[in-house]
């Protein structure tokens, strides 16, 4: 279970003119369904709201639990817990070399080196990648680097997986794959995406505005809420 305890983000005023800014908005949140989207307009506050999660930004008033570990003050205990697929899928693919990258998530769990290479694999082969397991992940697309990327989350094997826009980069083959893939996950996904088709696939979707959540419900009404946000600009009208 995920807990926002009056958690938010505001940003204090760098100069005496200006005035604080509220990034999100206090809020009170027990996020435990199996799949939860989060959706809204550019800058609302969604990745903001995601990388509460596993702590890799802080809220500056309440807290943020995750399994009861606070995420501000052991980072270490939500991390290992909390896997986090990035919309750059270079600000995660940290080795040069895709099965070594895999490799690397697989080392707290395969001490054995060559395990750890069979684990490698057979992560690869599971979204039909193991094709890819020599290239330097600077020759790949950026498709081929963000399902590489997913594949290196999923090695860790956290049992929350957090993604912000994982199908910014996809066809609609690799797309629907990568849907696929985390639907018959056994894990909590948590997802930030612009894709409406993908947000409705939901049990929850938190709609974001300015930096409030402002529909919290079933992933296809908040849609809705949310083309009538864009529409009307009130996601009652
Ligand atoms: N540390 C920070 N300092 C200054 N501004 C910030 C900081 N973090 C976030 N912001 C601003 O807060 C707003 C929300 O950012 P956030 O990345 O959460 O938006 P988003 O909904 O994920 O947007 P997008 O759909 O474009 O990815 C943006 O205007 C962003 O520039």
């Amino acid at each position: 279970m995920i807990r926002f305890n009056s958690a938010g983000l505001v940003l204090p005023a760098e100069t005496p003119e200006q005035e604080p800014r509220t990034v999100l908005a206090p809020c009170t949140l027990a996020l435990g369904e199996r799949r939860i989207a989060v959706i809204g307009a550019n800058g609302s506050g969604k990745s903001t709201l995601l990388r509460m999660i596993n702590g890799l930004v802080s809220p500056s008033t309440g807290t943020v639990q995750v399994h009861g570990f606070d995420t501000a003050r052991q980072a270490k205990e939500v991390r290992s817990r909390v896997g986090f697929l990035f919309t750059d899928p270079l600000s995660q693919l940290v080795m040069p070399v895709v099965c070594e990258d895999i490799e690397l998530s697989l080392k707290t769990s395969h001490k054995n080196r060559d395990a750890r290479s069979a684990a490698a694999l057979a992560a690869l082969a599971r979204l039909g990648l193991e094709h890819l397991a020599e290239r330097s992940i600077y020759d790949l697309s950026g498709g081929e680097r963000q399902l590489v990327a997913l594949c290196s989350v999923l090695a860790a094997g956290q049992d929350i997986l957090v993604a912000d826009e994982p199908t910014t980069l996809l066809d609609l083959a690799n797309n629907e794959l990568l849907q696929d893939t985390l639907d018959a996950l056994d894990q909590q996904v948590i997802y930030a995406t612009h894709d409406l088709d993908f947000a409705a696939r939901a049990d929850r979707a938190l709609l974001v505005s300015g930096g409030h959540i402002v529909f919290d419900g079933p992933a296809a009404e908040a849609v809705a809420a949310y083309r009538r946000l864009v529409k009307y600009g009130s996601v009652t009208a």
